[in-house]
């Protein structure tokens, strides 16, 4: 099976390459050939590609800096991904998109089901809705996997600032006030080969449509922090004391849904697919990053 994956060095993108298994080539598709900013430059990308199966995983992910870049969030978060699923439909392959818990404004008070009310917050996840809507309107027939709080050994992400952050610092001070499913790119990776493959092999029978895709399990982020300290420190690696803040204390550009926390019943129950238990995920990231000779590099 031949996939192609709009992105070339992104947390999810990297992480797939290095789950695929054998029998699975993964083309990786990003700037200057594919840039989802350039409408034109996407289907002849695709075509060139030859792939079974595409994966949308590229986004313009700067949260903060959306809020002043509005085009530029639209161009690569709604108008891309929809020409990226018109590629893959003309191509007759499927097309899995990756989405946001950001879609929602993080006010009801239980984990969010598919069927819930979307109302994002910022620029990001408006983008990222219409992204939504732009690749159901191109690809009925597309799938939609909604993830949250991604971290993984690549990249820039929450759980390699804290351990860069540690290496300096006694104590920081981390929000306790916003909840979610904190979600190991790694276990992204896996679940979408497997709905992948599912859509290649049996293609009439794979369930189509939004399904959430998050780590199993709630937390804070500053229970985020707290477990990452507490897996560092067991391997010998930096660490800090954890201040529990409130959102207020920590001001930043875009707001941040309160409640973050996806419901996965609904891919356990279509694809029979459930993501680890967030601090196992954690744990095995940890240590691979402090078993790394830099390990916040
Ligand atoms: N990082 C997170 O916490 C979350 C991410 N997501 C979604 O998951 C998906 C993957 O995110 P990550 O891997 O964490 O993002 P990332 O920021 O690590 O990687 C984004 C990738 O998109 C590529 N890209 C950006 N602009 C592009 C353009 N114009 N043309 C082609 N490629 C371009 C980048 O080069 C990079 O490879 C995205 O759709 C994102 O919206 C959803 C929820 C949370």
């Amino acid at each position: 099976m031949r996939i192609a994956v709009t992105g070339k060095a992104g947390q999810v993108v990297t992480s797939i390459i290095e789950r695929a298994g054998a029998g699975v080539e993964i083309i990786a598709l990003g700037r200057p050939e594919l840039d989802l900013g350039d409408l034109a430059s996407i289907a002849p990308a695709l075509a060139a590609a030859r792939p079974d199966v595409v994966v949308s995983a590229a986004a313009y992910t700067a949260v903060d800096r959306a809020e002043g870049e509005e085009e530029a969030a639209f161009a690569v978060n709604a108008a891309g991904p929809g020409a990226v699923a018109a590629a893959a439909r003309a191509l007759g392959v499927p097309v899995i998109h990756i989405s946001t818990d950001y879609v929602f404004d993080g006010t009801k008070t239980a984990p969010y089901v598919e069927s819930d009310p979307v109302a994002p917050l910022g620029v990001y996840g408006r983008s990222k809705l219409a992204g939504e809507e732009a690749v159901i309107a191109a690809d009925p027939d597309a799938v939609i996997l909604r993830t949250a709080w991604v971290y993984s050994p690549f990249g820039a992400n929450f759980v390699k600032t804290m351990l860069r952050l540690a290496q300096t610092r006694e104590e920081l001070g981390v929000v306790a006030d916003q909840i979610g499913n904190p979600t190991s790119a790694l276990d992204i990776a896996d679940t979408v080969l497997a709905v992948a493959h599912r859509l290649h092999s049996a293609p009439d029978e794979a369930p189509r449509g939004i399904f959430h895709m998050t780590g199993n399990g709630e937390g804070s982020w500053a229970d985020l922090a707290e477990a990452v300290f507490a897996a560092s420190a067991a391997q010998g690696g930096p660490w800090a004391r954890v201040r529990r803040i409130a959102t207020a204390d920590y001001p930043t550009p875009a707001a941040r849904p309160a409640n973050s926390r996806l419901c996965g019943d609904r891919l356990a129950e279509a694809y029979g697919l459930r993501l680890p238990a967030w601090r196992d995920a954690v744990k095995a990231t940890v240590a691979r990053l402090v078993a790394q000779k830099d390990p916040v590099a």
